[in-house]
């Protein structure tokens, strides 16, 4: 599609686009973290798209459960090729945003990037990485990460899987003792690996350490065959992400080498004597990096469901505002502006935590090459936050945005169905959401706890503001609006620390205190997190140096964020004292009069987001608009459209229309 081309878009979408006030390109660089990453995106975007060997020969929901994972199977096997030719230059670990839209349904190939290959570098030892690490950045070994059992997702502790060291043959024995045990999940297990690394249960000389990583083959690399001792196969259709080939894995007695624990962080030695690691959750530490990498795979999904959503807004005419009117644009509806803008605002809060998130996460890590665990608690805190509000957030924002596009919206050639799918399983995956958020609470209320002692730990410092509790603002400036976030989660905190202590003073243990407050607790979780979001948001915003346009619409759009949070949560500002109940009232006016502000720039703001159509994948989001007609022509690839009357007429209708004759 040429952009500079008029003559073929839709006449409301050329409307919209003249009354842009901004600088598009400039905004464009932003949302991709500077000019130069924008070049390499579109850099390799083009590659892609201008490879015909990742067109599908038919939509895919036509396809059968076999041939939607063959076909998946084969672009993310060309993707993996064409990526890794040493003339295109491309990092695929680096670039993996760029990706996003070019596979539909769920990479089988996915996890081997985004967790087999993280597993390598961040859980085995020099030597070990030395054997695997090249291996598997080549592809000439395929891994999963097999932690998840039957029994067991959550609760790592619980785990079943065994692995026991035998120091006479310097092996471990893997074994799976129960039904619950199967590993059941993990993506590509069923039929694409031939490597895993399994979270088990570590057992020597007698005891056991808990749940360590190891790696493991699982299939002949010559024939793909399952390995004796080694059961595998694929757990069925799920609610998305279908052309993926989760599995199961069972263990029959499974002997390894001892040099296949992975040793980075503890070690069994030959003699079966444990070294234990520096801080005992290190070997947790995959699942910390793909959580922060979920936040911006989050931002991404909303950025695509937002295009869709606000294009399709410009384009469609229904009803009247005005009696006897022609019909108005539906993004003319104030609601339908609720339904849509809060979401473009929602893509820039996790952009810019996202890259907060990821420059905390580096330090940590350079401090823990240092032998340093110091600020591993403040990174698992915000990691599981963030994971867990970006999660929820796009999620609930996807589906507006569904629903904000009618019936259309309900089609799968809209895209929308299939984006919710695929978003929707990151509040469940790596670490269900409640589970993390109270995680998130036990930190704050041990923060809480130990106000006056120096952690370092800056995400929580505010805690120690006691006298914030006390100050209602009046003022009603972005900084102040974060002010009054702060306020809410501190009080929230002290409000659950209070009631934790009361329980346990009137004789109750702790743990039962705890379940007994957990709805509360993960209140805190969720303001706290939000506090963060939103500091960031401002502070990010504040200090951008941009030029004018740009820089008021990212501010208005930091305002909407802050005002529509605060307007969802008003009972917490209320009962804190941070806002008074006129305020709110004030703060819900002028959310209405941003709507009406951002409305005209919001076709250009998602164009800033630079989808191309071939990756946005919509019949209601393409750039031209060109909505009824793309709706039409994708209708009639349905196979039933291939006769006028289908065979199931004859087999099951007619005999029931002559039935009674
Ligand atoms: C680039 C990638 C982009 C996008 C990704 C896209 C696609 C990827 C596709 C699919 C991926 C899906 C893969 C999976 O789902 S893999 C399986 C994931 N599973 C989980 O996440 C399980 C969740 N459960 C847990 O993490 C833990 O069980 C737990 C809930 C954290 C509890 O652990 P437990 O051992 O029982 O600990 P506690 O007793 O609750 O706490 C003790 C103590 O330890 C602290 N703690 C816990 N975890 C960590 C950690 N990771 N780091 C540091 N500290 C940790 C905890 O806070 C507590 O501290 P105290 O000081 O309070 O004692
Ligand atoms: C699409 C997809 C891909 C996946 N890929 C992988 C993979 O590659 N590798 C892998 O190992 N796993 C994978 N998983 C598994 C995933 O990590 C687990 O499903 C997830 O960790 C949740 O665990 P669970 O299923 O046991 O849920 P459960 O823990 O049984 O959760 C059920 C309910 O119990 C509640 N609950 C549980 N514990 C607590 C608690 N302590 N306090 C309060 N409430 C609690 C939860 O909030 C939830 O409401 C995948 C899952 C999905 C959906």
């Amino acid at each position: 599609m040429d952009k500079n081309n008029e003559r073929e878009c839709n006449e409301d979408l050329i409307r919209e686009r003249r009354k842009c006030n901004f600088n598009i390109e400039e905004l464009t660089n932003i949302v991709d973290g500077g000019k130069a990453r924008t070049a390499r995106r579109r850099e390799i975007q083009r590659l892609l798209i201008n490879d015909p060997e990742f067109l599908d020969e038919i939509p895919q929901d036509y396809m059968s459960h076999e041939d939607r994972y063959s076909n998946e199977l084969r672009k993310s096997a060309h993707l993996m090729q064409k990526l890794a030719d040493q003339e295109s230059g491309h990092d695929i670990h680096q670039d993996i945003g760029a990706l996003t839209g070019i596979l539909k349904d769920g990479n089988p190939l996915m996890v081997h990037l985004s967790m087999f290959i993280p597993a390598i570098l961040g859980q085995a030892n020099s030597e070990q990485q030395e054997k695997w690490l090249g291996r598997s950045l080549r592809n000439e070994i395929i891994g999963t990460y097999a932690q998840t059992e039957l029994g067991h997702g959550t609760f790592v502790r619980g785990l079943e899987t065994r692995a026991t060291y035998d120091p006479t043959v310097e092996e471990f024995v893997l074994h799976t003792p129960t039904i619950t045990a199967t590993k059941w999940w993990p993506g590509g297990l069923g039929k694409t690996c031939n490597y895993c690394v399994v979270m088990a249960q570590l057992y020597t000389q007698g005891r056991c350490y808990g749940p360590h990583p190891f790696i493991v083959q699982l299939r002949d690399e010559e024939t793909h065959r399952s390995l004796p001792g080694i059961t595998l196969g694929e757990i069925g259709p799920r609610l998305g992400l279908n052309s993926n080939d989760n599995g199961f894995l069972k263990f029959e007695n499974h002997r390894i080498p001892r040099t296949n624990m992975l040793m980075k962080h503890s070690q069994v030695l030959k003699d079966g004597t444990y070294v234990k690691p520096l801080h005992n959750k290190l070997s947790y530490g995959t699942m910390m990096l793909v959580r922060v990498g979920i936040v911006g795979a989050c931002s991404r999904s909303l950025q695509y469901a937002v295009t869709i959503a606000t294009r399709y807004s410009a384009v469609r005419h229904q009803s009247e505002i005005v009696p006897g009117q022609p019909e108005p644009q539906i993004l003319d509806y104030q609601t339908q502006q609720y339904k849509v803008i809060p979401q473009i605002a929602s893509v820039f809060a996790l952009i810019f935590s996202a890259r907060s998130l990821s420059k905390i996460q580096s330090s940590v890590t350079a401090k823990l090459k240092d032998g340093n665990t110091d600020l591993l608690p403040e990174l698992h805190s915000l990691s599981s936050g963030l994971k867990a509000l970006s999660s929820s957030d796009a999620s609930w924002g996807v589906e507006v945005c569904r629903l904000a596009c009618g019936g259309h919206g309900y089609l799968a050639s809209s895209n929308l169905p299939r984006t919710y799918t695929g978003t929707t399983c990151a509040i469940t995956y790596e670490g269900e959401n409640t589970v993390l958020l109270l995680q998130v609470a036990r930190y704050l209320i041990k923060s809480y706890r130990s106000i006056g002692k120096e952690t370092g730990a800056s995400s929580v410092s505010y805690l120690a503001d006691q006298t914030s509790l006390a100050s209602s603002s009046s003022s009603f400036s972005n900084k102040a609006l974060v002010q009054a976030f702060k306020l809410s989660a501190l009080s929230l905190v002290a409000e659950a620390e209070a009631r934790l202590q009361k329980l346990c003073d009137m004789g109750q243990e702790f743990y039962h205190a705890w379940n007994y407050c957990s709805v509360l607790l993960l209140k805190c979780a969720e303001a706290h997190t939000r506090y963060y979001i939103c500091e960031k948001y401002e502070q990010t915003v504040d200090s951008l140096k941009a030029s004018e346009g740009v820089k008021n619409v990212l501010q208005s759009l930091c305002r909407l964020y802050l005002i529509y949070h605060i307007t969802l949560t008003h009972g917490d500002f209320l009962k804190c004292g941070a806002l008074t109940p006129r305020n709110i009232a004030v703060l819900e006016g002028e959310m209405c009069d941003l709507l009406a502000v951002l409305r005209p720039q919001a076709v250009s703001i998602v164009d800033a987001f630079d989808i191309p159509d071939e990756l946005l994948g919509s019949t209601l989001g393409c750039w031209d608009g060109n909505v009824y007609q793309r709706l039409y022509d994708e209708a009639l690839k349905s196979p039933l459209n291939k006769t006028d009357v289908p065979d199931a007429y004859y087999k099951y209708l007619l005999p029931l229309m002559k039935s009674s004759l």
